[in-house]
């Protein structure tokens, strides 16, 4: 650990080891990174820690002749909590004895044998042991020779093209809905320097893979091959990737890495409050329970941030916006969902004021908080999760809700509802081919803007024009969301992030080389887990696919998940094929079954249960009644009352946002 730490102070010395701001690759590390120096901190303090116990495993392992496969298995039951290393787990919180009304904002306590589970900070969960070359922190090489995987940025090339494929019957929404919700249970970070620095793995202008002695442990650039018609149009050899941090194991316990979540696991709308109760406290303004807001003439956006890096610009006239998640600014529509979800928290506290005047401020901002997040559960469950599992893997797994003022009773305190990594680091990434390049923005009559998604990454300064939050509502409701298939736009696979740079980076490359460092396993190890036959031969695909398959990989045992879950043909009914269906549906149920605050769970479980009434009140909850009470109402005052799907259709036709096909929640009976 000394040594790396030194050689680490003398890449801090060398500017070509540490990413300056400016570059594209730069916007890749604003997207995972909070500028605020406790924060990063905290993140590398816990990461080094983990480093350490992985580093002991090495030692350990060498020492014992330990086989990967004992690691894999998990069979070194080594507790390190009696020993000197043992503080580097996880402390255990203090539960009191009674559980909180309230979840707790950290998460913490929800399971009372397990107070970690769900946490910050804490490791992801996994449904199969990792594959790591070492049994440890390597990642994993061919089957073949067990020399390295092909380079990612190959694959992307090779399997990923640019071709538009609408489905019509699924609206932009679901995307940028699927987006704002992964943003409340999942968030690795790259590793930094201890100082916060950002870590180059790559020379100053891209044109190599620095040197091994110029290289941070935490390295792992994606070699640009020769022949690629883009990159190499600009000499680009080296695209930046640095590994996730780590996270101690909950059991702590020596074993295989560990990434770690920066967010409470939990669907706990922390993406609006934050994750850590010092996050809340930058976010609420401590009157009648209420979130800060930026008041711009009448209308309440986020606050904005006084980070002069959380954006592309800060000069006059912009807008860079501060929520409970780092990512917000990275796209300008998932700014409006952040905003949405703003004003219903304000709406709610108003609202809940109104009804209980000698409410304080804090009983306003928890009823209000706890109301938003039991909306967040039944839009997830009712309408999103419909749309993207399809009805039978809502029966199979159980994801279904209650009927009118039913509790539940699909608690279970045995269910870890950590998010799984094969979930969060492939699975859940199927929504990146469900992005559009372009967003077109309609006037009365005829198209009158189409905006190129790099122009609005991380410079969200439309927010601010009047019209635009209604103008782009109206473009997520109507226009089709792209189907889930081996395309992307060039937006995210060439120019992601670009700012004012020729050329971006490439998140297809990106999720594929994620999926290694986090040690995920073959694409084939997750079909059979799911109950698939394990694939033989790529002609499955199809030969058009199968051709280009054999062209990079070199064994089907070494596909990776998520490029492999593109290709699977959709599931009945749903949106993806049949392993992320799985994937994500276990992860829901997880997330529904582990979690003693979901909202539907009843007073021998859930210590701020909601009365049956408020309960069939509650499940009334809908997108577009969110949409219908937040939007400026400038142009928007019809919506389709199923706002996922095709509007303006029979069952789904635009009704008036004040009519009873969009109904509201009647907040009479939080009168106390
Ligand atoms: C404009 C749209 C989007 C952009 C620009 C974007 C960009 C990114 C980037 C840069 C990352 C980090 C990649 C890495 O370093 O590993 C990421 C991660 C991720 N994205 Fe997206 N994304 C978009 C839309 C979506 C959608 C629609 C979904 C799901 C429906 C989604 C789900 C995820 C998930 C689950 C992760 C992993 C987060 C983590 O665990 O750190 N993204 N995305
Ligand atoms: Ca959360």
């Amino acid at each position: 650990m000394s040594r790396l730490r030194t050689k680490e102070a003398n890449l801090l010395s060398k500017k070509s080891s540490i990413l300056q701001p400016g570059s594209a690759t730069y916007g890749h590390f604003r997207n995972s990174r909070r500028f605020n120096p406790a924060d990063i901190t905290e993140v590398m303090h816990i990461a080094d820690k983990a480093l350490e116990i992985a580093i002991a495993t090495r030692v350990f392992k060498d020492r014992q002749g330990i086989t990967n496969e004992e690691l894999e298995e998990g069979r070194i039951q080594q507790n390190l909590r009696p020993t000197a290393i043992g503080q580097n787990c996880i402390p255990l919180p203090t539960c009191p004895l009674i559980p909180d009304k309230y979840r707790r904002i950290d998460g913490a306590c929800n399971n009372i044998a397990h107070p970690t589970w769900g946490a910050p900070f804490t490791a992801y969960s996994r449904l199969l042991p990792p594959n790591y070359q070492d049994g440890i922190w390597s990642p994993r090489v061919s089957v073949v020779d067990e020399e390295p995987l092909p380079s990612p940025r190959l694959i992307s090339t090779t399997i990923i093209s640019d071709i538009d494929s609408p489905n019509h019957d699924y609206t932009l929404l679901v995307m940028q809905f699927g987006q704002f919700i992964s943003h409340d249970f999942t968030q690795s970070m790259d590793m930094s320097y201890a100082n916060g620095s950002a870590i180059s793995c790559c020379d100053l202008e891209g044109t190599s893979i620095l040197p091994p002695e110029s290289t941070h442990y935490a390295c792992m650039p994606i070699p640009l091959p020769h022949e690629d018609q883009f990159y190499g149009t600009f000499k680009q050899k080296c695209m930046n990737f640095v590994r996730s941090a780590l996270a101690p194991s909950h059991d702590c316990t020596l074993g295989y890495s560990e990434q770690m979540n920066k967010l409470t696991h939990f669907l706990d709308a922390s993406s609006v409050y934050g994750s850590t109760p010092e996050q809340t406290r930058e976010l609420r303004s401590f009157h009648g329970g209420t979130l800060k807001v930026f008041d711009d003439f009448g209308r309440e956006l986020l606050p904005l941030s006084k980070d002069p890096l959380a954006c592309l610009t800060m000069e006059q006239g912009s807008a860079c916006f501060e929520s409970g998640d780092t990512r917000t600014n990275q796209m300008v529509t998932l700014v409006v969902m952040h905003t949405l979800f703003l004003r219903e928290h304000n709406r709610l506290a108003r609202s809940l004021q109104a009804l209980n005047p000698l409410w304080t401020d804090e009983k306003l901002f928890l009823e209000a908080r706890q109301i938003l997040i039991a909306e967040m559960q039944v839009i997830i469950y009712k309408e999103f999760l419909p749309t993207v599992l399809g009805e039978e893997a809502i029966r199979e797994f159980g994801l279904g809700l209650g009927y009118e003022k039913e509790y539940s009773l699909d608690y279970n305190p045995a269910i870890n509802p950590s998010i799984t990594n094969e979930f969060a680091t492939a699975a859940f990434r199927f929504g990146h081919s469900t992005v559009d390049g372009q967003l077109r923005l309609y006037g009365p009559t005829k198209m009158e803007e189409s905006i190129a998604i790099p122009e609005v990454m991380f410079y969200p300064s439309r927010m601010r024009h009047q019209k635009f939050l209604d103008e782009i509502l109206s473009t997520l409701t109507t226009e089709p969301i792209q189907d889930v298939d081996p395309f992307m736009p060039e937006a995210l696979t060439r120019y992601m992030f670009r700012g004012g740079n020729p050329f971006g980076v490439d998140l297809a490359s990106i999720n594929i080389q994620r999926g290694r460092d986090h040690g995920l396993r073959s694409y084939n190890d997750y079909r059979e887990l799911t109950g698939l036959p394990r694939l033989k031969d790529f002609a499955e695909f199809g030969p058009e696919i199968a051709e280009k398959l054999y062209k990079v990989y070199r064994s089907v045992d070494d596909l990776d998940l998520w490029v492999g879950g593109l290709l699977e043909s959709k599931a009945p009914g749903s949106l993806v094929g049949p392993t992320f269906r799985d994937i994500i549906a276990d992860q829901f149920a997880r997330l529904k079954k582990g979690d003693r605050y979901f909202f539907e769970n009843g007073p021998s479980i859930n210590p701020g249960y909601f009365s049956p009434d408020q309960l069939k009140e509650l499940r009334k909850a809908s997108i577009s009644r969110i949409i219908c009470d937040n939007s400026d109402g400038i142009l928007l005052s019809r919506q389709a009352p199923k706002a996922f799907r095709k509007p303006g259709v029979p069952g789904n036709e635009f009704s008036d946002c004040n009519g009873p096909e969009i109904p509201s929640l009647d907040l009479s009976f939080w009168q106390a």
